[in-house]
């Protein structure tokens, strides 16, 4: 019995030195933790990141320039202050690397697609063909604009009368529409079970990501190739996409080198873009739908933070119509004239630096092994982000940060800061779209849309919240953001401009 008590206090005391081994071997032990960093306890801390990022972030942000924040298969490195955000940025990729950090937050070969890591061939047609034609294809966002809104949002009857819609899902139904128009097309871009199939896949990445989070690392390959629903996504799009994309190459083929009777549309662009990295024209279908997740969520999320602060805040309402009526009357429904409209721009800059996708952005795994300026070291591997909520509620960057100041934006550039304080420009103190060579390109695109969508929304319908009810808070899953799924209450719009 006394040998059998002496074997125990033995394995505990052995299985101790383990334990306190591998929490000394730990290569980030050096960087503080919030929470607990012991290794099991340091799951403690990934629940409580899980449910409240917001305060955790906040805590590290006010402690420490460089501090780590745990998850359920991984420490992540979060440095503080515009000046690390620059620093962040300026760090080369030879020794970050964008793409890795993203495949490592999303698996992105079993959530999302299989080929699109190894060939993001959307990236450059996104940044080149893309922002390049925006004045091209604005007379199309519109007109799916236009049709969309009466169609996903019926108004009553009676003129006076409110209807209320949960703004998150039906601002994506309408980003949907919008940024399909662009994407496929005609008539693709209303096909409603086309639509369905991107939501569902939208929503199947996060599910998806998480369960792999749990599964040990050996076993993610095996579990990954188990998980439906990236596969059938690509199943649904292919039977929509396929016949589009021969139907493209055919008529390449018959015009051969004539640019002028090619069609000119992101999905020949994509075309192009694989025959150029000589890939199968099967790609463009993931690049679709990659193209998809980048855009409707995040596009459809910030226009909501847009649209609460406005039901919210209804005394906006005048002096936005003020100037986006004149605007319009001026230059008609143009890309010029969404650019010219800087309070709207402001207003929903200032919605994204207090509502944005994330409490973290640029974020990297280090490829090679870097040392920061204050002397943390970072072996390969480390995931690094730059902590944006911290940045952008920092009273050194923005005067009463915590405030939604709408024209705060507006007023700088009228006072000579034109061009830095625009929507669409991130900066070491403005990083909702990133920072730096993988700041999202995207967002030229993005602005443009939803500047649009805020513009139609002003001149057509009055809203506001319903009764006692005040702005919704944002929910928190990890660092990642969205706005509530609140209701807001819409109507035609009763007053015209004095
Ligand atoms: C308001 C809407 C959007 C927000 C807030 C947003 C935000 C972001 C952020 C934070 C990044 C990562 C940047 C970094 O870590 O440095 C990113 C990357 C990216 N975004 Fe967006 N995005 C939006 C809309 C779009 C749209 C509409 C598209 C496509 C048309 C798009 C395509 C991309 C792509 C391709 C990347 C990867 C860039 C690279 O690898 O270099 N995004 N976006």
């Amino acid at each position: 019995m006394e040998d059998r008590v002496q074997y125990v206090y033995a394995l505990l005391g052995l299985l101790a030195s383990f334990y306190f081994i591998y929490w000394k071997a730990d290569p980030l032990r050096h960087i503080p933790a919030i929470g607990p960093s012991a290794p099991i306890l340091s799951y403690l801390g990934a629940y409580k990141y899980y449910h409240n990022a917001q305060e955790v972030l906040l805590e590290g942000y006010n402690k420490y320039k460089v501090f780590r924040v745990s998850m359920l298969d991984r420490w992540v490195v979060v440095v503080s202050g515009a000046d690390m955000n620059e620093e962040l940025r300026k760090v080369p990729d030879t020794h970050v690397s964008f793409v890795e950090a993203v495949d490592d937050f999303t698996y992105m070969k079993y959530t999302v697609a299989p080929d699109v890591i190894e060939h993001p061939l959307h990236i450059p047609v996104v940044r080149g063909q893309l922002t390049r034609n925006l004045g091209l294809i604005f007379p199309d966002v519109v007109d799916e604009m236009e049709v969309a809104f009466p169609e996903v949002m019926p108004m009553p009857t009676q003129d006076d009368e409110w209807a209320a819609f949960p703004v998150r899902d039906t601002m994506a139904a309408i980003v949907s529409r919008i940024s399909n128009r662009v994407f496929v097309g005609l008539p693709l871009c209303r096909d409603p079970k086309f639509l369905d199939t991107l939501v569902e896949y939208a929503l199947s990445v996060a599910k998806a990501r998480d369960i792999l989070s749990v599964v040990p690392g050996l076993l993610k390959g095996i579990a990954g190739n188990l998980l439906p629903w990236s596969k059938r996504a690509i199943r649904h799009a292919t039977a929509y996409v396929e016949p589009m994309i021969q139907e493209r190459l055919q008529n390449m083929q018959n015009v051969g080198d004539d640019d002028a009777k090619k069609p000119y549309d992101y999905l020949t662009w994509l075309i192009e873009e694989t025959q150029k990295a000589k890939q199968d024209p099967s790609l463009v279908i993931q690049l679709i739908l990659l193209s998809n997740f980048a855009a409707i969520h995040t596009s459809s999320n910030s226009i909501t933070h847009s649209l609460f602060n406005l039901a919210a805040h209804t005394e906006y309402m005048q002096p936005l119509r003020e100037e986006v009526e004149a605007v319009i009357q001026e230059h008609g429904w143009t890309k010029n004239a969404i650019d010219k409209m800087w309070k709207l721009d402001s207003f929903m800059r200032e919605s994204q630096r207090l509502g944005g996708i994330a409490g973290i952005s640029v974020m990297r795994k280090v490829v090679q092994d870097i040392t920061l300026s204050d002397g943390t070291y970072l072996p390969r591997g480390t995931m690094i982000v730059a902590a944006s909520l911290g940045t952008h509620t920092d009273e050194k960057y923005y005067k009463n940060a915590e405030a939604f100041e709408p024209f705060r934006f507006s007023e700088m550039r009228m006072e000579g800061d034109a061009v830095r304080k625009q929507y669409v420009n991130t900066s070491k103190e403005f990083i909702p779209f990133g920072h730096g060579k993988h700041a999202c390109p995207g967002r030229f695109f993005a602005v443009n849309e939803l500047k649009a969508m805020m513009a139609y929304i002003v001149l057509h319908y009055d809203v506001k919240l319903e009764e006692g009810v005040s702005r919704p808070e944002n929910v928190w899953v990890w660092h990642d953001v969205a706005p509530a799924d609140t209701k807001v209450l819409f109507r035609k719009r009763q007053s015209k401009v004095e």
